[in-house]
């Protein structure tokens, strides 16, 4: 299974700037695209629909009803846009009813950033619909007190369109826009899915905004939206499965997928932290957990093209295809030792309760900060059998004597490599 293309769509880089290629792609070909499709009137326009009810629909199962929630946000606003506010004679009214959905829809989905709690039946997802029903009674009370009055003043004095750019008020598009950047921003520093999510809406709402009065522009970009999102809810469902959230590696089902397909001739490597049971207790469980980012970090670039996962707690799984125990060993060796040498800076060690005397795991105080080492104990075997000498062990029996190993170094000493062929 190659999990490559998947590490690549959850990239923040990727992330941020591939909906914003999609976007510029469209805005470069939207004329050819628009002859090409021409023909197609009728399913452009439904099929935003489609998708977005697809969305909708999955992202109950996959509990993603935020994304769910968006998407809804999505479906009501290419409604009113394709019905409500016609794209030649508009009145002052169906203006300012546009003005009106151009600005909400954008925030709306920028506020979502900040919600506490990302799901739909939470304290925050159910305030969060009540201020948009808040929104759309009062929405609908101005434009009631409005109907009878002349507005044209509004659009001349605020809402003025740059006819070069876009029909749309140009304060909208700037709005829009700044919202969009930041978004943006926010996705680079959290790089979360649910970040993600918003700012892809945003990207393609501004250029529905902008290519609003180009037929058949505003329902092409909430196709993409909405396709996107579904890329978005695949890789997010992907990453809950087969990545450990704690440490970015490859998670165990990932492991258990990659063993039921290898055969022929590869090495695995178990390692575990040592005394991190005494590590927890002494520094507490937040510093452990950084302890295990930090050795994650340190494996991930183990050479002889290694593949890395979290097996569970503090123990890893370090596979090498296509080589034997006895050629994986220099670099596990690296590996232990340079994870030995790591001087761990304890940033916060005078609220923890301090190492006793016989502490195994070694500190020492620099000045305001605590270092200390950690080490790992590393098992190694290789699917060669010892009495065929052929590459056909089976995969338990390759774990079970890799964990054998495992026991040896730990037994021996810890902070150290065995390898079960040559023990
Ligand atoms: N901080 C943190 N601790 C964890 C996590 N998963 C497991 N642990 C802890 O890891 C410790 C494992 O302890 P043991 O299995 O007794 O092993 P050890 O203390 O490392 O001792 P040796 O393996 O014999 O060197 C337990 O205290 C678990 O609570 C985690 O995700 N975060």
């Amino acid at each position: 299974m190659s999990l490559f293309s998947f590490a690549l769509f959850r990239s923040a880089l990727f992330r941020v700037f591939f909906p914003l290629l999609l976007a510029v792609q469209l805005c470069l070909s939207s004329e050819s695209l628009l002859i090409l499709l021409s023909p197609y009137q009728n399913l452009i326009s439904t099929f935003p629909y489609i998708m977005l009810s697809v969305v909708i629909f999955l992202s109950q199962p996959f509990n993603q009803g935020a994304t769910g929630l968006v998407a809804l946000l999505m479906v009501v606003s290419l409604y009113l846009i394709q019905n409500y506010v016609g794209i030649d004679d508009l009145t002052d009214i169906q203006r300012f009813t546009f003005c009106l959905l151009v600005f909400a829809l954008p925030v709306n989905l920028f506020l979502i950033h900040f919600l506490p709690e990302k799901r739909l039946l939470s304290r925050f997802g159910i305030n969060y619909l009540l201020f948009i029903l808040f929104q759309v009674v009062w929405c609908w009370l101005l434009l009631e007190q409005l109907t009878n009055e002349n507005v044209s003043w509004l659009w001349s004095a605020y809402l003025k369109p740059l006819p070069s750019l876009s029909s749309s008020p140009l304060l909208l598009i700037i709005i829009s826009m700044a919202l969009t950047l930041v978004s943006g921003f926010i996705v680079l520093f959290r790089n979360s899915n649910f970040d993600h999510t918003i700012f892809i809406n945003l990207v393609f709402c501004t250029l529905a905004l902008v290519f609003f009065d180009t037929p058949a522009i505003p329902a092409i970009c909430f196709s993409l939206a909405a396709t996107l999102l579904l890329l978005s809810i695949i890789t997010s469902s992907h990453e809950l499965a087969f990545i450990d959230q704690l440490t970015e590696l490859q998670g165990r089902r990932a492991l258990e997928i990659e063993m039921e397909h290898i055969n022929g001739l590869y090495t695995i490597a178990m390692l575990d932290v040592d005394h991190f049971k005494q590590f927890n207790d002494s520094y507490g469980h937040r510093t452990g957990d950084e302890v295990l980012r930090l050795v994650a970090q340190i494996m991930k670039q183990t050479e002889g093209n290694a593949s890395v996962f979290r097996y569970g707690g503090e123990e890893f799984i370090i596979l090498f295809k296509g080589k034997n125990s006895n050629q994986c060993l220099p670099y596990l060796n690296e590996l232990r030792s340079k994870i030995a040498n790591y001087d761990l800076v304890i940033r916060d060690h005078h609220e923890r309760p301090i190492l006793d005397k016989d502490a195994k795991i070694y500190s020492q105080d620099v000045g305001e900060h605590k270092t200390v080492n950690i080490t790992v104990s590393i098992g190694v075997a290789d699917s060669i059998n010892a009495r065929t000498k052929r590459h056909d062990l089976g995969t338990d029996e390759v774990f079970k004597a890799a964990d054998k190993a495992l026991y040896r170094a730990k037994s021996g000493g810890r902070n150290r490599v065995t390898n079960l062929r040559f023990a």
